[in-house]
């Protein structure tokens, strides 16, 4: 099977192309030669890459700064997914499309299930739900997996700017007030790898439309920090102790939601597909990073 994904260097991408193995063949498309700001160039590398599915993985992610340049999330998240989707139902392809938690308002006081009501809180959130409806509004048949949290050993995310943190401080003031569902993306690939040999041969609607999929159990962007710096110091790294702050104390530009867990259920029920319990990932990643 012949996967094309968006993006090259992103988190997801590099943990697919790790993880593809035998199953799958991973051709990543990225900037110059496909940039989702650009219709042209998203069909034309798409065309070229003769595949069997295409995974939108690449988006404008940088949260704060979209919100003083929600113009170019838009273009990328929005604009560039749906181009993505017509292109994917022009070529007859199947097409599965990484979403996000930021999508709803946090303000439900248990996990999100697909047909809760959305409301972003922020630019990227709007962009992200705005790219979901272009991709399903172009391909009915359209996958959509919203995540949330990631980490990986790849590119920038909370898990390497806390070890990052870490090396210089001996303390560091963490939202306790935030609660989600840390996810792997190498986990997310072992899952997308999986979903996709389905999609391709299997029609069925069950197996269409919006799913969410994250690693198990819950945390804080705290909890999450200490568990990181606990399996530091597991593999011979000095403690660093984390303050648990409010969202108040810890000022950024774009509001994120209070609660993003994402209940997972409509994907086990309709794939078998389970992700790993979010500690055990995160050790695996840790070992990674500190050998
Ligand atoms: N990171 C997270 O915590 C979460 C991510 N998601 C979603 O998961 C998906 C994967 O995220 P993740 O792997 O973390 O993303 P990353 O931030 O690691 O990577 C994003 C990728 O998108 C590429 N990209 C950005 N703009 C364009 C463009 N105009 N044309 C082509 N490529 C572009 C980047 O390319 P370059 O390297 O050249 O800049 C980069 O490779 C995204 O859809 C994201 O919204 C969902 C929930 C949480
Ligand atoms: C670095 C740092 C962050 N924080 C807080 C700020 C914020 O509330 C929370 C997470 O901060 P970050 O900016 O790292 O994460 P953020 O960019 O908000 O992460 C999001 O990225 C996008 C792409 C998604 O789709 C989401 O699912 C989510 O993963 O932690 C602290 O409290 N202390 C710190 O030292």
């Amino acid at each position: 099977m012949r996967i094309a994904v968006t993006g090259l260097q992103g988190q997801v991408v590099a943990s697919l192309l790790e993880r593809g193995g035998s199953r799958a063949q991973i051709i990543a498309l990225g900037r110059p030669q496909l940039d989702l700001s650009d219709a042209s160039s998203v069909s034309a590398a798409l065309e070229t890459a003769r595949c069997d599915v295409i995974v939108n993985a690449a988006a404008y992610t940088a949260v704060d700064k979209a919100e003083s340049d929600e113009d170019g999330a838009m273009r990328v998240n929005a604009a560039g997914a749906g181009h993505v989707a017509r292109s994917a139902a022009a070529l007859g392809v199947p097409v599965l499309h990484i979403s996000t938690d930021y999508v709803f308002d946090g303000a439900l006081e248990r996990p999100y299930r697909e047909d809760d009501a959305t409301g972003p809180t922020g630019a990227y959130g709007r962009s992200k739900l705005e790219g979901e409806q272009r991709v399903l509004a172009a391909h009915p048949d359209a996958v959509v997996l919203r995540t949330a949290w990631v980490y990986s050993p790849f590119g920038a995310n909370f898990l390497k700017t806390m070890l990052r943190l870490g090396e210089t401080r001996e303390e560091l003031g963490v939202v306790a007030d935030q609660i989600g569902n840390p996810t792997s993306a190498l986990d997310i690939a072992d899952a997308v790898l999986e979903i996709a040999t389905r999609i391709v041969v299997d029609p069925s609607p069950a197996l269409r439309g919006v799913f969410h999929m994250t690693g198990q159990g819950e945390a804080s962007w705290a909890d999450f920090a200490e568990e990181i710096f606990g399996q530091a110091q597991r593999r011979g790294r000095k403690p660093v102790r984390i303050n648990r702050i409010a969202t108040a104390d810890y000022p950024t530009p774009a509001r994120r939601p209070a609660n993003s867990r994402l209940d997972n259920s409509k994907l086990r029920q309709a794939y078998g597909v389970i992700l790993p319990q979010w500690r055990d990932s995160v050790s695996d990643c840790v070992a990674r990073l500190l050998p």
